[in-house]
């Protein structure tokens, strides 16, 4: 991953920036001179892009003029929050390396000889319980052994849910095309091109969607609830437990697919719409 700081001139003149040196973060000072390394000249902030940057943000600059705050004590507050213009991007920065640094820990099913490699079996089988294509089968199946208009319609609308998220996910992986995680080993079964992406975690997003659906839809018990949801956090688990997925992934993924459900719930198939598409077809 190239450096933060080397993208980042303004990194050495003393914002607090996610410094990476030989792939390992690092948080420097906010106050400190930075950069020990690096030839006194530049650790001065003498080059010309450090020294523009500096100009564009000295105070003096800033104010306009230092009558505009009088003798120069205290900022105004919008001059307090525009002295670190580069907060977002260190914040983020630093979720990042939080992130991959999280899922690299997490990922102790990654091999047979990771240290919860005798666990990976297990995790294997929570990954096709969550997979599309048990999903979309299973579905498929209750829909033409359901014998009530009830349950056609809620087969139909889950099944077209389910095929909601296979577009909607492989557009986002297209669109950010975050790479799996190194540790992780691409042994899935029935994957498109699209998922050697891993942003957001498909199986996420199936499993939180699927999860409210069934909640929603079908009338369980509460231990029957309990395991429907401890179903959908296990399978957001074993994508980074597998390292399949880092965190963020699984993160996103499941509150994608939570919205996913507000979809599903507002283009819902009524049994008139579904009369007429029928209709259609025959
Ligand atoms: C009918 C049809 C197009 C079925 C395709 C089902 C299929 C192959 C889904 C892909 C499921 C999958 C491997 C997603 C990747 O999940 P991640 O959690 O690794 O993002």
């Amino acid at each position: 991953m190239p450096s933060p700081k080397s993208k980042n001139p303004v990194s050495g003149g003393g914002s607090p920036v996610l410094g990476s040196s030989n792939g390992r973060y690092d948080f420097m000072s906010l106050t400190k001179p930075l950069n020990r390394s690096s030839p006194p000249h530049q650790r001065q902030g003498s080059d010309p892009a450090t020294a523009r940057l500096r100009a564009s943000e000295s105070p003096t600059r800033r104010r306009g003029s230092s009558s505009s705050t009088g003798s120069g004590q205290g900022l105004p507050e919008e001059d307090g929050l525009r002295l670190n213009p580069s907060f977002i991007r260190v914040a983020l920065s630093s979720l990042l390396a939080i992130d991959l640094w999280m899922s690299k820990t997490m990922g102790v099913c990654a091999c047979e000889d990771s240290s919860w490699g005798s666990v990976r079996p297990l995790m294997k089988l929570i990954e096709i319980s969550g997979h599309g294509i048990p999903w979309l089968a299973g579905t498929a199946y209750c829909l033409y052994k359901s014998d009530s208009a009830t349950g056609q319609e809620v087969m139909l609308n889950l099944f077209m849910g389910l095929l909601l998220d296979l577009v909607l996910v492989t557009i986002v992986k297209a669109v950010v095309r975050r790479r799996r995680p190194a540790h992780n080993r691409m042994d899935m079964f029935a994957t498109f091109s699209v998922d050697r992406f891993s942003f957001p975690s498909g199986h996420a997003t199936r499993a939180a969607m699927c999860g409210r659906f069934l909640l929603a839809h079908l009338v369980l018990a509460a231990p029957l609830r309990f395991l429907v949801v401890l179903w959908a956090a296990l399978v957001g688990l074993s994508r980074v437990l597998l390292g399949r997925h880092n965190v963020t992934d699984v993160m996103f993924g499941f509150w994608m697919g939570y919205v996913q459900y507000n979809l599903i719930e507002m283009l819902w198939l009524s049994p008139q719409t579904l009369q007429g598409l029928l209709g259609q077809l025959a």
